[in-house]
């Protein structure tokens, strides 16, 4: 029998072959693993004693798809013929081609190659609650062996256009009414059922499904073609439009015929940029909660089962949502009932939210909602394993918030604020808990924004640090550890980003020109249109936070000021560098230009008081390389542990478009010398906003990256 680190075969008495997908921790397919399938197949086929054969997984978990190593390797090489024969020799050939039947044993989940190999496969049997899907195309890819063909044949066009185009899973008992999966069983008879089924289809008592030769499922060539047009209208990323044309050539042409095309779009789209930067942050979003002489060394996170959170405001709401959610009891802490009622009202308000989205239903939401307890009295907070302090950026009010906590909640429980201005060595300053003090700074809408920092101080201890980040994981959030400075990682790094575009606005750019350039670049909104969404208030209490902290670098400038000072408020009075009339888009409102204009006067940075010349390409450039350059800062500060955190905060925290890889990822496909030369050249025209810094400029002269990988 063949068998390897990653494949294991037994052949019973029964002629049942069972094959074992065997590598965790998710049995994704290596070069290895795919040679040694064939060759079990191979041996199974040939075997006197094998009737049929039986695709099970590991530990729980059938497959989760191709090992990400292999293409990793692929991009580390740029030779597409390192990827492996799975689609034709493996799935077409062995699977479901081969002289004797295959049925697959699913439990866990099925992800894209791992779904493919089972829908090559005769029949599928499940476990309950298993996740099925073909999520390639967030990886920047399409489905390579076969998936853009079986999945259509499987459970019709529409759910599978659905299915690829949103890179959803769906569950095993959606599979079974769409005819994906053919039975459910408990894990306990999953391998005896399987097996009775193979030897069922073997011995002609059931009959041999062949998907890729189902076409009753398709529905008429002319309706698919419909679903198709439509969803080209939604889908216009390039890896996206592919996947449609890929899946209409099978519909037109035949299974096999697409599934020839998918083999060579696949293998175009794997060198692609885009699949560069998404694969980039899948693995730097999994190296973000691996922090080097913490997590480490052994020590076990303790359960966090019960929060309380102080204050219940935008934030404070937000989190016990989150929380909640997440299955963790919640004591929601506030100082009159007026505020109370209100802050639970807002976290109902969040949670009708996931039920509209058809996340949540309502009685989940009501047993969700029974998690929560409102108090006014800390006495309610004695038996909580964490307080996440949320009230307003107020010194005082954090310090004896923290000094009350710490007098009424037992000696192990963990202390956070959710400060983003604040030190938390101050907010401590009046306890003697500073081992258990950290920030945890999530973004609002907390319930909805996956990213979070992990503030350390430098008396946090490790095992704090090891059960929030397990907390945070419980919340499905992606945490990002991070020291204490302004703005800590974030922020920090995107305050140029406030101050740019009014630098440019203020040098005679046209700001709506500048927002259209960001927009095109894959920002959902121009810098000019997020102070107006965001508020100015907002915005000039973020700037100011900054002009204090880095007075070196800060760029001040009067625009919103003047803009407040005409009776424009953005979206908060719907009187903006936009307009904002009810059921239609913001409209540019060029009128704010003579305000800008205004300003360039005050400022008198343009030289000569002209309007300075660039290109749209220039504009990107000025705005996101000070991004870059203070990024590198936070580096070279030590605020991060590793330069793709930072991607991972730009592309969660700033909405950075994922496929650049994020905002360090982008700069090193630009390069360090690039970049350094365009910030001392406009240093030298327009002063120390766009001073380089040292990280960056030793960088340039050496020609090396400023990320690297994670
Ligand atoms: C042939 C073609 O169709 C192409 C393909 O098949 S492309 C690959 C398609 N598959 C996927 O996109 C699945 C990606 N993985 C996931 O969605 C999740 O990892 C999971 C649902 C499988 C498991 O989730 P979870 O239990 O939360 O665990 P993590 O995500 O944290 O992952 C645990 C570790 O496993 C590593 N890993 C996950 N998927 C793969 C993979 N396909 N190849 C190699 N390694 C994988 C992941 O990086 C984690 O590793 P770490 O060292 O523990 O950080």
């Amino acid at each position: 029998m063949a068998n390897s680190a990653s494949i294991n075969m037994e052949i019973g008495n029964d002629g049942v072959a069972v094959i074992t997908i065997l590598n965790p921790p998710v049995n994704a397919l290596t070069l290895s693993a795919i040679e040694e399938l064939k060759r079990c197949y191979e041996e199974a086929i040939d075997s006197d004693h094998v009737k049929a054969i039986v695709l099970s997984g590991a530990d729980g978990r059938f497959c989760g798809g191709l090992d990400i190593t292999v293409v990793e390797n692929v991009h580390k090489h740029g030779d597409i013929l390192l990827l492996p024969d799975a689609s034709i020799g493996l799935v077409v050939n062995k699977i479901e081609n081969g002289k004797k039947p295959s049925v697959a044993a699913i439990q866990g989940f099925a992800l894209g190659g791992g779904l493919e190999l089972a829908m090559g496969c005769s029949a599928r049997i499940a476990t309950a609650k298993s996740d099925l899907g073909l999520p390639e195309l967030r990886l920047g890819v399409i489905p390579g062996c076969g998936g853009t063909q079986r999945l259509p044949r499987l459970v019709g066009t529409s759910k599978a256009v659905d299915m690829l185009m949103s890179s959803k899973t769906i569950t095993s008992e959606e599979g079974k009414e769409l005819g994906l999966i053919d039975a459910i069983v408990s894990s306990e008879e999953l391998l005896a059922v399987a097996r009775c089924w193979a030897l069922n289809i073997a011995e002609g008592r059931q009959p041999n499904c062949n998907s890729l030769q189902k076409t009753d499922k398709l529905g008429p060539q002319d309706e698919s073609l419909e679903i198709l047009k439509s969803a080209r209208q939604r889908y216009t990323v390039p890896h996206y439009r592919a996947c449609l044309d890929v899946i209409e050539e099978g519909i037109i042409s035949g299974g096999y015929s697409g599934v020839l095309k998918e083999d060579k779009v696949f293998k175009e789209l794997v060198l692609s940029n885009t699949a560069k930067g998404l694969l980039h942050v899948f693995l730097a979003e999994r190296a973000t909660s691996k922090v080097p002489g913490v997590t480490d060394i052994g020590l076990k996170p303790r359960r966090i089962e019960k929060v309380a959170v102080v204050g219940g405001g935008l934030m404070g709401s937000g989190i016990a949502t989150a929380l909640i959610i997440s299955n963790i009891n919640v004591v929601l802490k506030e100082i009159n009932n007026e505020y109370l009622l209100k802050a639970v009202k807002s976290v109902e308000a969040n949670l009708q939210g996931f039920v509209t989205r058809g996340k949540l239903n309502q009685d989940k939401m009501k047993r969700t909602l029974s998690l929560l307890k409102g108090t006014l009295d800390y006495e309610d907070l004695k038996d909580v394993d964490m307080v996440i302090e949320a009230v307003n950026e107020n010194v005082s009010l954090k310090q004896s918030i923290f000094e009350y906590i710490e007098k009424i909640c037992t000696s192990e429980c963990i202390f956070a604020s959710n400060t983003s201005t604040i030190s938390l060595d101050v907010i401590g300053e009046r306890t003697s808990s500073q081992d258990r003090i950290l920030g945890i700074h999530l973004f609002s809408p907390a319930h909805l924004m996956p990213l979070v920092e992990i503030v350390r101080t430098e008396t946090t201890s490790l095992q704090v640090i090891v059960d929030v980040i397990k907390f945070t994981k419980i919340l499905k959030k992606v945490p990002i550890v991070v020291k204490n400075c302004t703005g800590f990682a974030v922020n920090r790094s995107f305050f140029p980003y406030m101050q740019g575009p009014d630098l440019l606005a203020n040098l005679g750019v046209n700001i709506f020109r500048i927002d259209r350039v960001i927009t095109e670049f894959g920002m959902r909104l121009g810098p000019f249109q997020l102070q107006d969404l965001s508020g100015y208030g907002i915005f000039l209490a973020g700037v100011k936070e900054f002009v204090t902290a880095f007075p070196d670098r800060a760029f001040q400038s009067p625009l919103v000021q003047l803009m407040v000072e005409n009776g424009r408020e953005g979206k908060k009075n719907d009187k903006g560098y936009y307009t904002y009339n009810k059921g239609s888009k913001p409209e540019a409102d060029h009128s704010v230009i003579q305000i800008v204009e205004e300003s360039m006067r005050l400022t008198n940075i343009a030289p000569g008081g002209k309007p300075i010349s660039v290109t749209d390409e220039e504009i990107l450039e000025m705005i996101f390389f000070p991004v870059v350059n203070e990024a590198c800062r936070v580096i070279e500060e030590g605020i991060v542990i590793r330069a793709s955190d930072i991607d991972i905060a730009s592309v969660h925290g700033f909405k950075f478009p994922s496929e650049t890889g994020g905002i360090m990822f982008w700069a090193d496909a630009i390069g360090s010398e690039y970049i350094y030369s365009k910030l001392k050249s406009w240093h030298e025209a327009y002063g120390d906003f766009f001073k380089p810094s040292i990280f960056l400029e030793q960088r340039a002269a050496k020609g090396l990256p400023l990320g690297g990988s994670c």
